[in-house]
């Protein structure tokens, strides 16, 4: 990535595939956290391009697999078309949701972007869910746990083909770190799709500098280096506002050297910041946290020059 791109907020104010309400406040909680001023005090240029409009939630029961999935394609849709626009402005999209449903809207934007660019892709999926359900093994039918295997082509078509043809992504471009929770035949799939994941238990033995230190093995100065943070990959303790809290996440420490070390690359180039619901949150501390931890993301250090 050249010297400092322009940053553009693209907030998307919906719980669309969430299993609770709440994350469709995301987007302004993270401003009234001051993501914009967190940026610019690294000596980013900061565009808050505002929200997205899309369908209201219905909140109603999944059908045939899926929750809301017509209201799913349509703020996707709108998703990848903002994503894709500012990478074609060569800005760096940071996409404010809302639910993790719409990384597939961002991730496909960015793989096509990709793609057309002939850059290498790596995708850092931060969660504490590896959110490779299809609506056939979905214990809720909630489309927050289906993105990395829409991304992946399974899925339904509308979602699958967003970019192009389907499959947007192929798993050996994603690492996912921090993972605790998986529903029993989506572990199946897992494994059948060779997911590189590195969660908790690589992460207690083994220390999160390793995690990262593989998780970021192979990128160069020709990747596209992408991170789809789900607030909800950090422990409970530190951050509360999220919907499906799985105890046993990255303590604050690990969570700033996980980013750290993605700084250190000098390679970000896009990023999702999804699932906050200030609806569970305390005061907005969950906000402040992941504002926290994007400014060491764009390269805070304690001591180190930019
Ligand atoms: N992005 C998330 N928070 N995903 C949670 C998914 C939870 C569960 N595995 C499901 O499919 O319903
Ligand atoms: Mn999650
Ligand atoms: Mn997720």
């Amino acid at each position: 990535m050249s010297a400092s791109p322009v940053i553009h907020l693209i907030g998307a104010p919906t719980d669309i595939g969430a299993a609770d309400r709440g994350a469709s406040m995301g987007p302004e909680a993270l401003r009234v956290a001051g993501i914009d001023r967190a940026l610019r005090a690294q000596g980013l240029t900061v565009l808050d391009t505002g929200n997205l409009i899309g369908p209201h939630n219905p909140w109603q029961p999944p059908a045939c697999g899926y929750r809301h999935l017509p209201e799913v394609i349509a703020w996707n849709t709108a998703v990848h078309q903002a994503v894709g626009d500012a990478l074609r402005a060569q800005a760096l999209p940071i996409l404010l949701g809302g639910d993790h449903c719409l990384a597939i809207g961002s991730l496909s934007a960015v793989a096509q972007h990709c793609r057309a660019q002939g850059r290498k892709l790596r995708v850092l999926w931060l969660d504490a869910h590896a959110d490779f359900n299809t609506h056939t093994v979905t214990p809720t039918g909630n489309l927050h746990g289906m993105p990395v295997a829409c991304l992946c082509g399974k899925g339904p078509q509308a979602l699958t083909t967003l970019g192009g043809p389907a499959p947007q992504l192929q798993p050996s471009c994603i690492r996912q770190i921090g993972i605790r929770s998986v529903d029993a035949e989506e572990k199946r799939l897992v494994h059948q799709a060779g997911l590189d994941v590195f969660d908790m238990r690589y992460i207690d033995e083994y220390g999160m500098r390793d995690a990262m230190r593989r998780a970021l093995e192979g990128v160069d100065a020709d990747t596209h280096l992408h991170v789809s943070f789900d607030v909800d990959f950090l422990d409970p303790d530190i951050a509360p506002g999220v919907g499906t809290t799985v105890p046993g996440g990255p303590t604050y420490r690990e969570a700033q050297l996980c980013m750290e070390m993605i700084a250190d690359t000098g390679l970000l180039a896009s990023l999702d910041v999804v699932e906050l619901n200030p609806a569970f949150d305390e005061r907005n501390r969950t906000a402040e946290v992941a504002v926290d931890l994007i400014e060491s993301l764009f390269g805070k250090s304690t001591l180190m020059r930019r």
